[in-house]
């Protein structure tokens, strides 16, 4: 019958991972016709209860911005969001500095991560070609045949056979595990000694934020640091970096005290002292990956998205934002190649895995940077020389934190052209550095000279002579 010609002429494709990227990828993948089926381990999260005090929050720029915008929902994330225009840096004595990240229209999203998937799940719920299985755990899956097994809430097996596997199953991806069973697969993952801890500052008695709202806030203290953005309860969801063997040296409340009193003093009654120890005393902090590896496909069989590709260290709040540009990037290979996965697929790692590795590099580079050598003092001065130069050179310094964050340009790109103007404006202040030397050398001589001065002082003629040796060089 037709039905079942057209059926057979549809791709079938799964996604496995029902996360932010799997749901959105899952949109983008309906609006191309394709007839989807979801998988999520997890139960569908918009039937538990609503746990308050327990958000968590991710910063959405541009990048993920644009990708919601390719399905239809910037307009509904972005109203369920707090804009952040500046950063705040809390100092040690409690003093608090703004520095804009941009003009009126650059700010960066606090949005609500539960909030996010929820809405991702239910648009992708709409299409009439996309199926949601939930309880439905990814075992394994043939690259040959296209089989996947999964185990349900019940524990029983379930099989499926599609034409495309999605992995976009996360950090400790399945379908990736499979991936690295294959030959000639590249695979490297590192955890760093630093371990995170969500901690909530509530918003204050008068039902009011406690701090300023349009701000990500936060606290650099070199090997600590911690941040705050905002949530629509007007409370902050508090993300504290350390290394673990820190936080395991911290054991009681003496030991906690002392620490935030030395560290991070002005947070302490914003947190409320007897919430911080019993929230602190009753959490483990979390471990924090990176991995990078390639391919990102196996034949015209699979592909792996989002952190199952590259998860980040979030020192750039760009994992969710990269994976959301995944779907952008295989969505327009998709345009180009007329849906022929033999030829989209490569050609996805071909250009998504320089991208993502350069995202992984800059993400490490400002922990390694914030870690080493950043207190509110060195972040203040090296943002305001940033938004400076910026102010000065619009064309030539864009900063890279601008460049990530409120434009589309390529990852690898960002790097490449910082390294560009690294280079023109070391020229430029050394050139200026010589070409100033040498007019106030030649001034001052000639200053000497005019008043009739025979003896220069000694380091006006070594000033000279150097000048007449680079001139004849
Ligand atoms: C502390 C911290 C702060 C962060 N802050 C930011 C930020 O500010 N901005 C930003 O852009 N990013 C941020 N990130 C990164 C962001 O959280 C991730 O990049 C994003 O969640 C990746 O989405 P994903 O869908 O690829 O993976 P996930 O969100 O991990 O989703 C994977 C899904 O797959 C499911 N799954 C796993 N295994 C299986 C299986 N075998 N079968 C079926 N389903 C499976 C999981 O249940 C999950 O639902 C942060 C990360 C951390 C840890
Ligand atoms: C969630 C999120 C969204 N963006 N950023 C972010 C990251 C880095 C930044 O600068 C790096 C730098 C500052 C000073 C010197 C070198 C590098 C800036 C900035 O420029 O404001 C903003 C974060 C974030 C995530 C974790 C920590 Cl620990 C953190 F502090 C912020």
């Amino acid at each position: 019958s037709l039905r079942k010609m057209v059926q057979e002429q549809t791709k079938h494709v799964a996604i496995c991972g029902g996360g932010l990227v799997g749901a959105l990828n899952a949109c983008y993948m309906a609006q191309r016709g394709y007839r989807v089926d979801v998988y999520e381990m997890r139960q569908d999260i918009r039937t538990q209860e609503i746990v308050r005090g327990r958000s968590i929050n991710l910063a959405l720029s541009c990048r993920g911005r644009e990708a919601l915008k390719g399905v239809g929902l910037e307009e509904t994330i972005v109203k369920n969001g707090i804009p952040m225009h500046a950063r705040m840096i809390h100092d040690r004595d409690g003093k608090r500095r703004p520095i804009l990240y941009g003009t009126r229209d650059q700010y960066i999203m606090s949005v609500d991560r539960r909030l996010l998937n929820e809405v991702l799940l239910t648009e992708a719920e709409k299409y009439e070609n996309v199926k949601l299985h939930f309880n439905h755990k990814l075992l394994t899956c043939n690259f040959d045949t296209g089989e996947m097994l999964f185990q349900n809430e019940k524990g029983d097996q379930v099989k499926a056979s599609v034409d495309l596997v999605v992995g976009t199953d996360g950090a400790f991806s399945a379908v990736r595990k499979q991936m690295m069973k294959l030959s000639r697969f590249d695979y490297q993952q590192t955890y760093i000694p630093h371990g995170y801890m969500e901690l909530n500052i509530p918003p204050s008695a008068d039902n009011e934020f406690a701090m300023e709202a349009n701000y990500l806030h936060i606290w650099p203290r070199n090997e600590f640091m911690m941040i705050a953005l905002p949530n629509l309860d007007r409370s902050f969801t508090t993300t504290l970096f350390m290394p673990f063997d820190i936080f395991s040296s911290i054991t009681d409340e003496r030991q906690l005290m002392d620490f935030f009193t030395d560290k991070f003093p002005d947070s302490i009654p914003l947190l409320g002292q007897e919430a911080l120890k019993k929230s602190f005393l009753s959490s483990k902090p979390l471990p924090m990956v990176t991995v990078k590896c390639e391919p990102y496909h196996v034949k015209d069989k699979a592909v792996i998205m989002g952190d199952a590709a590259h998860a980040l260290v979030p020192f750039y709040g760009q994992g969710m934002n990269c994976g959301f540009e995944d779907c952008i990037v295989l969505n327009d290979i998709l345009d180009q190649c007329g849906d022929d996965f033999a030829k989209a697929l490569p050609e996805y790692t071909r250009i998504r895995n320089v991208d993502a590795k350069a995202i992984s590099d800059l993400a490490m580079y400002n922990y390694v940077e914030m870690r080493s050598s950043v207190n509110s003092k060195l972040f203040l001065i090296r943002k305001k020389l940033d938004n400076l130069l910026y102010k000065l050179f619009p064309k030539t310094w864009v900063p890279l934190y601008t460049m990530v964050s409120f434009t589309r340009i390529r990852y690898h790109e960002c790097i490449s052209r910082r390294e560009w103007q690294d280079k023109v404006l070391t020229h430029t202040l050394r050139t200026a550095a010589v070409l100033g030397g040498v007019s106030l050398l030649v001034s001052a001589h000639a200053l000497y000279r005019h008043q009739g001065a025979l003896e220069m002082p000694g380091w006006l003629q070594a000033g000279i002579s150097l000048v007449e040796g680079w001139v004849r060089g």
